[in-house]
Formats: structure tokens, C-alpha cells, sequence
């Protein structure tokens, strides 16, 4: 069995496997300098079955390590090398002695040993002892390093054993044409590449299901002019051109003194004048001078280099520049128009406008923007058992969470909520409260009913007013969910677990809302951490983990689950700062691996 190998590391690796006694190591011994020759740098790493020793007993470092250092570094200026006591079970994790490579020093890993391992390996054999072929049960093996009497399929690239030269083009060629992969994100959709839904019973891919509601959504037109105090998290409707200059004028970054760069071997410099912010110097400055500015002063005309004041000293308005050779031409001066050019768009239309969206639009001058009419998004519950949170709970029953969940998140994406509360279970009231729901919102979600239960009034109610797809998404938690269109408005029937409805709306709900909205970036971002845990999911289905990240200590960003994942638990989401999203082809991730997250702290 192979195991699978992602490569961490920016340069190709590849293995050599055999059986012992064929003459890896020989072969790898002509193979180096070979390749040194044609200027590739190498690193190897070499899987050794016994318990080897690198030092030499009596040798400080040696003793060091016997005294009980895990650990020993022992450098000098032209070789270091670490030592690590690290007993493990098994084979040593080649992911783990990978890292340990500086990819910036070496052009290419050749690997001795780990023969299990599913990374691309060229396979080393002997007719002549007799021991089997690898590479029928390996699919990894790119090349086979023989004599005449081995057979070698066409598939495969034949090399001859005892011709270290065409072994060596073969890796520089392997090298030259190897490219990292592209990281493939858990969830890929295309909003212009819409796949068919197969009928309700059928599943679909959460990519699928996104496109698909993502085609039924057009953005909206409307617009409306707002204060810019009254503007919380809504999207700008056109581009907003600057007209001004910002920084207006060039000036100051420092307190201290401006002068002209080429005067510096005329100092001490004679101070003209002091210049403080939101006034000028009304000369131009001359041969030897320089004036004291304040930070954000305009810098005078004749001037092109500031020093901060520590740097200097002044007697008798004679300026010293101290520490002259650190000077550069410019330093300091902020130039007019750095930030944002007269004319240059400052802000395209489709931007989201938090906190320094509306910074910046106001440090252009503008107290009013053109923004594109909030969404309407009305939510409402169903079941028997969903209670009114603060009224007595009913024998059997459970209090309505979801609406909460779902107005808060719809409140956070800047939409206008209507909360219409709880509606009894049964056809006609669903009936009316969807059409009604339909006439004063652009998008209707409910929550509950869209599985397969008796009392699930809804896709009768839904069947009387629209025209509603049940889809089974690969993916959990959030198996089920309702999506279609009553009138013009966007229907979404989302699962009744509590955390399914929080998932589902993350996943398809809130890309509908951005583009409705009229928001151009409002793809998921994916970001990669390390797996603190094993994590496991099932083929066949998108799995999203309640999860913690956090940065490590070695810096890297990692992430570990909040614990039990039931789909009825909000406290997996409440101890949570992001999805975990194990895409449907993997069924583990192990400790230590690469899994891409999606951070929710803007919505939650
Ligand atoms: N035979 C099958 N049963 C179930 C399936 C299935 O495929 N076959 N799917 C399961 C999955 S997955 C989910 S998710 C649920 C979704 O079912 P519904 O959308 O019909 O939801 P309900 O049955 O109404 O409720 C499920 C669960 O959620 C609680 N709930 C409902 N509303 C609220 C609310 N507003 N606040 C808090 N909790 C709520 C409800 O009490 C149930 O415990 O179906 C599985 N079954
Ligand atoms: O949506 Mo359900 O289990 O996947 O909660």
C-alpha cells in the first residue's frame, strides 16, 4: 500500500527504491558529483533502519548528547549539523524531516529509503537477484535504473544502471520541468460555469450548489446617496474619483529639519526659519539653508530631504547633521499625491465600506457616497417544537435559536432584516407568510422542514407559492436545503440544526447576499494552517469542522477543533473561530498536514 505524500517544500523531490543490495547508495555516490557538475545543489535524505550515530564518542558535542541534550548543534564556519533524539514508532515522517531542508540552499531532495511512500521515485533493479518489480504495485515510479534483461513498460522511462550520465539528465530534467503544485481549495466554483442540479434526490457538491444559487442572484441596481456618518458595512454603488491630491501638498514625516540632499557637505546649514503644519515657507530655500519643520508641514521649495530632529543638533540656528552617510535623498518627505493621485479612482464601485473605506473617502472630502440599496432579507422558524425564547418552555420542546443566528448574520453582511418569529407548522400559514414574506423581502430564509420528516409543511407551502429545489449538498453538517424563487424574491429553506443553519447560510446564503448586494469580492477566502490534530471526514462529502486557529509557536498558523462536532451544538460555533474545510476527496488529514480554514470573525 502507498501512503500519500504532499511535498511541503518549494523544490522537487524524488526517491530512489530498491531492494538492499542493489546499489543505491553506489549509484547515489557517482549520481552527486554528477549532478554537482551540471551546477544543481543537492540535499539527500537517507531512511536508515538501524540506530546510527553521526558523532564520535568522546567528542564534546558527543557527550552532550549522551548527558541528555535532545537536542545538539554543533556548527563551525563551514558545516553545521543537528542533532535530534527523536524515538517515533514507525518510519521518521518525511514531511517532518523535509521541513528541516532550506529549500533556499538546495535545488532538489533526492530521497534514499521510504519506499512506501507515494512520491515520485525512480526504481533501481537487478534481473539477476531475483527480487520482484516495485513499481507493479507503485504507481510513483517515473523511471526504472536497469540492465538489459529487465522489462520495462512503455509507460515508464528506462535508464540504464551503470550510465550515471543519462541518470543524471534524467533528474536535471525531472528538476527542470517539475512545478509546484497549485493549491487546490477545498470548494472551487465558477459563477459563469453553472452545472445542472439532478432532482432532489441526488446530491450535489457544495460547488455546485453555490453556482447554482449564484446564477439566480442578479445585483442589485438601486441606489441610494448616504452621510458618510450613517454608512455601516454597505457597498459603494460607483467609482468614487479623487479630486484633490492626498497628500495635498509634500510635506513632513518628521519633526526635524529640511534641506536640500546636495548641500549635505556644506553643513552646519544655516536655519532659515521654522515651518509649522498647515503653514509654508513662503521662499524658496537657497544654497546652505534649511528650515525646521513639524511632521505634516509642507515641505519648502528648494528642499527635497528631512532629518529628524534626534538626529541633528542647533546652536545659533547652526544645524549639524549628525550621522550624515545614513542620509538618503527623500527621506522622510512624503510626497503630494502618494496616497492618492488627482483623478485616479480611490475606491471602485462593488468595494465594501468598513472602517477605512470611510477613512479614506473622507480624507478625500467627501461627507456623502452613492451606495447601493441594502438588501431585504426576512427570516422566520418552523416546527411544533420551536419555542419564543423568554416565554415558559414547553414540555418536549426547544427555543428558537435560529432566527437569531440567522438575523445577526444578515445584520453583519449590512442587510435590513425583517424578523417575521415562528410560524405554525402547517400548509396554509406557511403558505401566506411566504407569500406575504416574499413581497417585502428580496431574500426569505427559514429554517426547519426540509428534510424528510411527516410534519414538513414547508415544500407544500413552497409548492403553492414558487418554484423550489430540495437539494441533499455533500456536506455536513447541512445535508439538506430548500433554494428557489418566490416572485423575484431568493428562497432558502435551511436545515433545522442549529449548526447546519449557520454552515449553510456561510457557505451559500452569504455569497448570495454579497452579489445581491452588489459587492464585487465576495468569493470565500481560504486560508492554509497545520492540522494540530488528525482530522478526519468521508469521501464524497465537504466536511466543516468547528475550529480554533491560532499561531504557533514556531509561527505557523494552526488549527485544532473545538471537540464534539454534533450539528445541534451552537457551543461548537460559539468556541469557534473558523470552518474547517476538508474538501470532498479526503477522508484524513493527518497531524502536522496542510488544511485549508475559512476564518468567520466578520460574520459572527
Ligand atoms: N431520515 C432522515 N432524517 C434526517 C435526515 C435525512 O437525510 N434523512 N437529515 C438529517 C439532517 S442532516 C438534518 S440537518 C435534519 C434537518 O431536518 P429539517 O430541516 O427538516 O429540520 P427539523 O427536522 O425541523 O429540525 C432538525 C433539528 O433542528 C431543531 N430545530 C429546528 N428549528 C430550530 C430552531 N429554530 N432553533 C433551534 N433548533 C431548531 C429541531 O428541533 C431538530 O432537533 O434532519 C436530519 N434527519
Ligand atoms: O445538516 Mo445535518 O446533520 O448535516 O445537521
Amino acid at each position: 500500500m502507498t501512503v500519500v505524500f504532499s511535498n511541503p517544500l518549494p523544490i522537487p523531490v524524488l526517491g530512489f527504491c530498491a531492494y538492499s543490495g542493489t546499489g543505491k547508495t553506489t549509484l547515489l555516490k557517482q549520481l552527486i558529483p554528477a549532478l554537482n557538475q551540471r551546477g544543481i545543489r543537492l540535499a539527500v535524505i537517507k531512511h536508515a533502519h538501524h540506530n546510527f550515530d553521526v558523532d564520535i564518542p568522546g567528542k564534546d558535542s558527543f557527550e552532550m548528547r549522551k548527558a541528555g541534550a535532545k537536542q545538539v548543534l554543533v556548527a563551525s564556519h563551514v558545516r553545521w549539523a543537528l542533532m535530534t533524539e527523536d524515538p517515533v514508532e514507525d518510519d521518521p515522517k518525511l514531511q517532518h524531516l523535509l521541513r528541516q531542508i532550506e529549500a533556499d540552499k538546495v535545488d532538489i531532495v533526492l530521497v534514499e529509503g521510504f519506499k512506501k511512500l507515494a512520491l515520485p521515485k525512480i526504481e533501481l533493479h537487478r534481473a539477476a537477484h531475483n527480487k520482484p518489480l516495485i513499481h507493479v504495485h507503485d504507481e510513483n515510479i517515473v523511471a526504472i535504473a536497469c540492465c538489459e534483461d529487465t522489462q520495462v513498460p512503455d509507460s515508464l522511462t528506462r535508464l540504464d544502471l551503470n550510465n550515471v550520465a543519462q541518470i543524471a539528465d534524467f533528474v536535471e530534467r525531472y528538476k527542470n520541468n517539475w512545478q509546484a503544485p497549485k493549491a487546490q481549495l477545498p470548494i472551487c466554483f465558477n459563477d459563469a460555469d453553472i452545472p445542472q442540479p439532478t432532482g432532489s434526490e441526488q446530491g450535489i457538491s457544495v460547488s455546485q450548489g453555490i453556482s447554482t444559487v449564484l446564477s439566480q442572484v442578479a445585483p442589485t441596481r438601486e441606489t441610494e446617496l448616504v452621510d458618510l456618518i450613517d454608512i455601516d458595512n454597505r457597498v459603494l454603488a460607483h467609482d468614487i474619483i479623487s479630486e484633490i491630491n492626498v497628500p495635498q501638498q509634500t510635506n513632513s514625516a518628521m519633526d526635524g529639519y529640511a534641506f536640500a540632499f546636495d548641500n549635505l557637505s556644506k553643513t552646519p546649514l544655516k536655519v532659515v526659519a521654522e515651518v509649522l503644519a498647515g503653514h509654508h515657507y513662503p521662499n524658496v530655500l537657497q544654497s546652505g539653508e534649511a528650515v525646521r519643520i513639524m511632521t505634516g508641514a509642507t515641505v519648502p521649495q528648494g528642499a527635497d530631504t528631512i532629518q529628524a530632529r534626534e538626529l541633528t543638533q542647533e546652536q545659533d540656528n547652526l544645524l549639524t547633521l549628525l550621522e550624515p552617510e545614513q542620509i538618503t535623498q527623500g527621506q522622510h518627505v512624503r510626497l503630494a499625491g502618494e496616497d492618492i493621485a488627482q483623478g485616479e479612482v480611490a475606491l471602485a464601485a462593488g468595494s465594501r465600506l468598513g472602517a477605512a473605506e470611510l477613512g479614506l473617502m473622507a480624507s478625500l472630502g467627501f461627507n456623502r457616497l452613492p451606495i447601493f440599496k441594502r438588501p431585504i432579507v426576512a427570516v422566520f422558524s418552523t416546527g411544533d417544537e420551536v419555542s419564543q425564547p423568554g416565554e415558559e418552555l414547553k414540555p418536549n420542546c426547544i427555543y428558537d435559536a435560529n432566527r437569531y443566528t440567522i438575523l445577526s448574520m444578515a445584520k453583519k453582511l449590512g442587510c435590513q432584516v425583517i424578523d417575521l418569529g415562528i410560524i405554525d407548522d402547517n400548509e396554509q400559514t406557511l403558505t401566506s407568510t411566504l407569500s406575504d414574506a416574499a413581497t417585502k423581502a428580496d431574500i426569505v430564509i427559514s429554517s426547519g422542514g426540509v428534510s424528510v420528516g411527516n410534519a414538513d409543511y414547508i415544500k407544500m407551502a413552497l409548492a403553492n407559492v414558487g418554484s423550489t429545489h430540495f437539494w441533499r449538498i455533500n456536506m455536513r453538517p447541512g445535508r439538506p436545503l430548500a433554494v428557489g424563487k418566490i416572485d423575484q424574491s431568493l428562497f432558502f429553506g435551511l436545515p433545522g440544526n442549529p449548526v447546519a443553519v449557520m454552515v449553510s447560510f456561510m457557505q451559500f446564503v452569504q455569497p448570495a447576499i454579497r452579489k445581491l448586494a452588489g459587492e464585487t469580492q465576495w468569493q470565500p477566502q481560504f486560508i492554509p494552517a497545520i492540522a494540530a490534530q488528525p482530522l478526519r471526514s468521508k469521501t464524497g462529502r465537504t466536511e466543516f469542522l468547528r475550529g480554533v486557529y491560532s499561531i504557533a509557536d514556531n509561527g505557523q498558523i494552526q488549527v485544532e477543533t473545538t471537540g464534539a462536532q454534533g450539528s445541534g451544538m451552537l457551543n461548537s460555533m460559539v468556541n469557534a473561530n473558523c470552518l474547517i474545510v476538508i474538501a470532498d476527496d479526503t477522508a484524513t488529514i493527518p497531524a502536522g498536514e496542510s488544511v485549508f480554514i475559512q476564518p468567520f470573525a466578520d460574520l459572527l
